[in-house]
C-alpha cells in the first residue's frame, strides 16, 4: 500500500523514458552529475557541472530519480573525450579533465567533513590531491569475466546495472601486462575449445580470469576461476600460456561453481608455478600470495607511504602500531625508522604474508597477530604495550566503536589515519578531534578516471 503510494507521488512528475532538461550543479559522490527537476534530486551519468542537459530519466524512485544524457545543450569546458567508450564501471569520470578530478576528490573530503562537523573542522587543512604524472595504465589486478559470444571468447566487465559481459580489447586503466595475458588466454581458451561459463544455464567452465602483475618484477600471477573442478584440456592450456607468456609464473585454479555474486569459491589450489609473485615498494619487497590483498595502484602506494612517513616524523625510539595492516606492507615500509612494530588482521594468509614479508626485508623488530583491531589493541594495551606513533588503515566501514575506545585510551603521541571513505572518516574524525589536533588532511589519487578518494590524515594529540 505504501509502496503503491509511494510510487503514485513519484511519477506524478517523472515516468521512465521522459526527456527532461535539467542544469547539472555539482559531482555526487559516485561521479554522476546533479541536477534537479521540480525540486527532485536526478543523477545523471555522465554529466558534469554547469552542463546544460536533456536527460532520458532511467529510474523513478520516491526521493530520487536517476537519468542518462540524451543531449548536451551546453558543455563543460573541463569536458575531455573519454579513451574508452565502454559502459562499464572503473571509468566513471573519465570524461571530466584530470585536474578537476583532483579538484573533485578535494571537494567530497570537504563535504564529508561539513556533513559530521567534527569539532574544528571549518579550519581543518586540505591539501590539494596528489595526483599521477599519467593517469592512465595503473592498476596491477584485472578481474575479468569469461564468457562465449558469437562464437567468439570475451573477457570484461559486466555493463554498468546489468550481468551483461563487456568485451575488453583494451582499457585505459589496466596495466598493459594484465590485459596481454587476459587476451592472449582468451585467444587460447578459444583454440583449446574449453567452454566458456554461461550464466543463464549455469553451464560452461571457465567464469573469470584474475591477473596480478608486478610493476617491478614483471611477474604475472594468473588465477583462472572455473564452475566446475574439472579444467577440461588443463594441461596443454598451462603448456601453451608457458611457451607463449614467459612473465606468467604462476598459475592457480579457484573453484566457484554455480550463479554467485563472489567472484573466488572455496578451493584454490596451484596448476603451475611458483605460489607467490614479488613486488617491490621502495626498497622493500612484498612476497604476494594469491588471495592476499595488496594495493591496486603501486606507483601512487610509494607517494602515499612515503606521505605517511613525513606525517608521523618517527623516531629511532618510537614503538609503531599498524592497524589494519594487510600483508604489513606499510608497516614493513617504515619499520627501519623506529624501534618496534606492532600489525593485526583478520586474514590469517595476510598475517602468514606480512611475516614472511618482514622476514626477507630482515625487519626482525616487527610482530603481527590475526585477530580484529578492536579485539587486539585493548589486549596488547593491558599487556602495558604503548604506541608512540599509530596508522589505522581501516576498510570502507572505517573504525570499529571500540578500536576507537582504545585509541584514545592509548593515545599514542602522533597518528595517521588512511582512509578509503571520506564519509566514514569525517564521522570517526568527530571522536579522534576530542583529543587530537587534526594537522592536515592530504588526498591521493590512488583509482585516477573513478570518484574513488583515499585520505592520508595527520593527527597529533592536543
Ligand atoms: C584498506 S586495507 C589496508 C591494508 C594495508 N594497510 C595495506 O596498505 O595494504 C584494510 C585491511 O583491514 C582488514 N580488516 C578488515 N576488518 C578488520 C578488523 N576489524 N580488524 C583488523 N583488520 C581488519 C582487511 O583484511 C584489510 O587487509
Amino acid at each position: 500500500m505504501n509502496n503503491f503510494k509511494q510510487k503514485k507521488i513519484s511519477s506524478v512528475q517523472l515516468e521512465e523514458g521522459q526527456k527532461i532538461p535539467l542544469t547539472i550543479k555539482r559531482l555526487g559522490i559516485n561521479g554522476e552529475g546533479i541536477g534537479y527537476f521540480k525540486h527532485k534530486i536526478v543523477f545523471v551519468t555522465g554529466a558534469l557541472p554547469n552542463e546544460v542537459v536533456v536527460a532520458k530519466v532511467t529510474k523513478v524512485l520516491p526521493k530520487y530519480a536517476t537519468a542518462e544524457i540524451h543531449r548536451i545543450r551546453r558543455t563543460s569546458s573541463d569536458r575531455v573525450s573519454p579513451r574508452d567508450v565502454y559502459q562499464v564501471g572503473g571509468i566513471e569520470l573519465e570524461h571530466l579533465a584530470y585536474p578537476q578530478q583532483l579538484n573533485f576528490k578535494r571537494d567530497l573530503v570537504k563535504q564529508a567533513l561539513e556533513k559530521y562537523r567534527p569539532q574544528g573542522f571549518k579550519k581543518y587543512q586540505i591539501l590539494s590531491t596528489v595526483g599521477m604524472k599519467n593517469p592512465y595504465f595503473y592498476r596491477n589486478k584485472a578481474q575479468f569475466q569469461v564468457r562465449e559470444k558469437g562464437g567468439k571468447i570475451i573477457a570484461g566487465l559486466y555493463r554498468r546495472g546489468t550481468h551483461e559481459v563487456i568485451d575488453l580489447p583494451d582499457f585505459s586503466t589496466q596495466g598493459l601486462l594484465t590485459m596481454k595475458v587476459v587476451r592472449q588466454v582468451c585467444h587460447l581458451i578459444e583454440k583449446l575449445g574449453i567452454p566458456a561459463y554461461n550464466e543463464k544455464n549455469n553451464s560452461g567452465i571457465i567464469k573469470t580470469l584474475i591477473v596480478r602483475e608486478s610493476f617491478s618484477t614483471r611477474q604475472v600471477q594468473l588465477t583462472i576461476v572455473t564452475n566446475s573442478a574439472k579444467l577440461i584440456h588443463q594441461t596443454a592450456l598451462i603448456q601453451e600460456i608457458h611457451q607463449t607468456l614467459p612473465e606468467v609464473v604462476s598459475i592457480f585454479q579457484n573453484v566457484n561453481p554455480g550463479r554467485q555474486s563472489l567472484v573466488w569459491g572455496e578451493k584454490t589450489k596451484i596448476l603451475f608455478g611458483q605460489e607467490k609473485i614479488t613486488e617491490q615498494l621502495g626498497t622493500k619487497k612484498y612476497n604476494l600470495s594469491v588471495r592476499a590483498f595488496f594495493q591496486l595502484n603501486p606507483q601512487q602506494t610509494a607517494k602515499m607511504y612515503q606521505i605517511v612517513a613525513d606525517a608521523l616524523a618517527l623516531k629511532p625510539t618510537d614503538h609503531l602500531l599498524d592497524a589494519y595492516c594487510g600483508v604489513g606492507t606499510i608497516g614493513i615500509f617504515l619499520a627501519d625508522q623506529v624501534n618496534s612494530v606492532r600489525g593485526m588482521d583478520t586474514i590469517p594468509e595476510a598475517i602468514n604474508d606480512a611475516k614472511e614479508n618482514a622476514s626477507i626485508n630482515n625487519c626482525s623488530n616487527t610482530e603481527y597477530v590475526c585477530g580484529t583491531a578492536e579485539d587486539v589493541l585493548p589486549l596488547w594495551l593491558h599487556q602495558g604495550f604503548h604506541p608512540d606513533a599509530a596508522i589505522v588503515d581501516p576498510p570502507r566501514v572505517g573504525l570499529d566503536q571500540r578500536l576507537l575506545e582504545a585509541l584514545l585510551q592509548s593515545k599514542p603521541q602522533r597518528l595517521v589515519y588512511i582512509s578509503c571513505n571520506p564519509s566514514t572518516l569525517a564521522r570517526d574524525l568527530v571522536k579522534l578531534a576530542r583529543i587530537y589536533q587534526i594537522n592536515y588532511l592530504l588526498p591521493v589519487d590512488m583509482f585516477p578516471q573513478t570518484p574513488r578518494a583515499e585520505v592520508v590524515v595527520k593527527l597529533t594529540l592536543k
